[in-house]
C-alpha cells in the first residue's frame, strides 16, 4: 500500500494553444483515484493548484509567451512539491503543460537535498524540453522546464532568481526523444544528460536502457522522480497531445517501462502532463495515462507466483 496525493496543475500556458486546463479533471473522469485504490492504495485528491502572481517575472526575450503566467505556476508548484517532497505521500502532478515541471522538479529537488538523498529524474518525452529562453524559437515555455531544473542560465524569472537546487544533469535520462531543435541539441549535447532517442531504443530495447538507469539510481541509494509526457507515446494510441510527433513508444514499451518502474521501488513522485482532452477521440489517452499510472503502482497481468518465468 502507498500514499498517493494527486494535485492538479491546470496549466496551459506553456503551449500556445488552450486545452491543457481539462487534463486534470479528464484524469479525474477517467477513473484515476479508483483505479489507484483498487491496487489498494490510500489516495486523497488535494484539488488543484493556483499560480502565484508573478507580474516582477521579466526577461530581455520578447518572443516568450505567457512568461509571467508559466513562472508563476513554477514558484506556486516548486513550494507544493517541496513540501510535499518532505512528507510521506508519493505525490502525483496531474498537468497541465510540461511546464509545470519546472516547479514539480524544483521543488522535489530541494525536498531531496534536504534529505541528503541524490535526486534523479527520468524524462519520458518525445521532446528533451532543454530549451533555454535563448534557444528556443516557438517560444512556449513548455520546452523548456528540463533545462531550467539542470540549472541552466538565463531562468532568474521563474523562480525570482537562482535555482535553489539545481539538478545535476548526470542523474537525468530523457527516453524516447524524436524531436530535438538545433540549438537545443547543442545544449544537450554539452551536457551530461543521458539522452535516448527511439534509435537506441529500436537497437538496444526500451528495457536494457532503462534498467542500467534504475540501476544507477538504486545504486547511489536515490530517489526518483518521473516526468510523463503523453507525447512518449505513439500519437496512434494516444492523440490527445498538441505536440505529436509520429514514432513513439508502443503500448506494450510503455506499459513495460511502468512495470519495471513498479517493480525497482524508485519512484518518489510523478507528473503526467501534456494531455489536452479537447484533441482527444473519446477519452482514450486520458484512459491510456490512467492505465499506465496504474501499471506503474503495481497492476500486472499475472503475479510473479503465477508467471511461469
Ligand atoms: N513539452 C513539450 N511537448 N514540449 C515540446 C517542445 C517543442 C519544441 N522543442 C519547442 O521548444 O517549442
Ligand atoms: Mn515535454
Ligand atoms: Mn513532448
Amino acid at each position: 500500500m502507498t500514499k498517493i496525493v494527486l494535485l492538479g496543475a491546470p496549466i496551459e500556458a506553456g503551449t500556445g494553444r488552450r486545452g491543457c486546463v481539462m487534463g486534470p479533471d479528464a484524469y479525474r473522469t477517467a477513473g484515476l483515484v479508483e483505479e489507484l485504490r483498487a491496487l489498494g492504495h490510500e489516495v486523497t485528491d488535494m484539488g488543484d493548484a493556483e499560480p502565484e502572481d508573478a507580474r516582477d517575472a521579466k526577461t530581455e526575450f520578447t518572443h516568450l509567451k505567457e512568461l509571467e503566467v508559466v513562472a508563476g505556476w513554477t514558484r506556486a508548484l516548486h513550494a507544493d512539491a517541496k513540501r510535499l517532497g518532505r512528507g510521506d505521500a508519493l505525490p502525483i502532478y496531474l498537468g497541465g503543460d510540461h511546464a509545470l515541471s519546472a516547479g514539480t522538479v524544483t521543488g522535489h529537488a530541494a525536498a531531496a537535498a534536504e534529505q541528503d538523498r541524490p535526486f534523479f529524474v527520468l524524462w519520458l518525452d518525445a521532446h528533451a524540453d532543454f530549451n533555454t529562453f535563448a534557444t528556443t524559437t516557438s517560444g512556449n515555455l513548455h520546452g523548456t522546464p528540463l533545462a531550467f531544473a539542470c540549472g541552466l542560465p538565463g531562468f532568474d524569472a521563474y523562480l525570482n532568481g537562482p535555482v535553489p537546487v539545481p539538478v545535476n544533469p548526470e542523474n537525468v535520462c530523457i527516453l524516447g526523444l524524436r524531436s530535438v531543435d538545433g540549438d537545443e541539441r547543442r545544449l544537450l549535447q554539452d551536457s551530461a544528460v543521458t539522452a535516448h532517442d527511439m534509435r537506441a531504443i529500436d537497437e538496444l530495447g526500451i528495457v536494457p536502457l532503462l534498467r542500467a538507469f534504475l540501476d544507477r539510481v538504486r545504486a547511489a541509494k536515490g530517489v526518483l522522480h518521473v516526468s510523463l509526457d503523453v507525447d512518449f507515446i505513439e500519437p496512434d494510441i494516444a492523440p490527445a497531445v498538441g505536440t505529436t510527433v509520429p514514432g513513439g513508444a508502443t503500448f506494450r514499451e510503455a506499459h513495460h517501462v511502468m512495470e519495471l518502474l513498479h517493480d525497482s521501488g524508485l519512484v518518489t513522485s510523478l507528473d503526467l502532463v501534456e494531455l489536452n482532452p479537447f484533441l482527444d477521440v473519446k477519452g482514450r489517452t486520458a484512459r491510456l495515462m490512467v492505465d499506465l499510472t496504474a501499471s506503474l503502482f503495481g497492476r500486472r497481468i499475472l503475479d510473479r507466483a503465477t508467471r511461469s518465468y
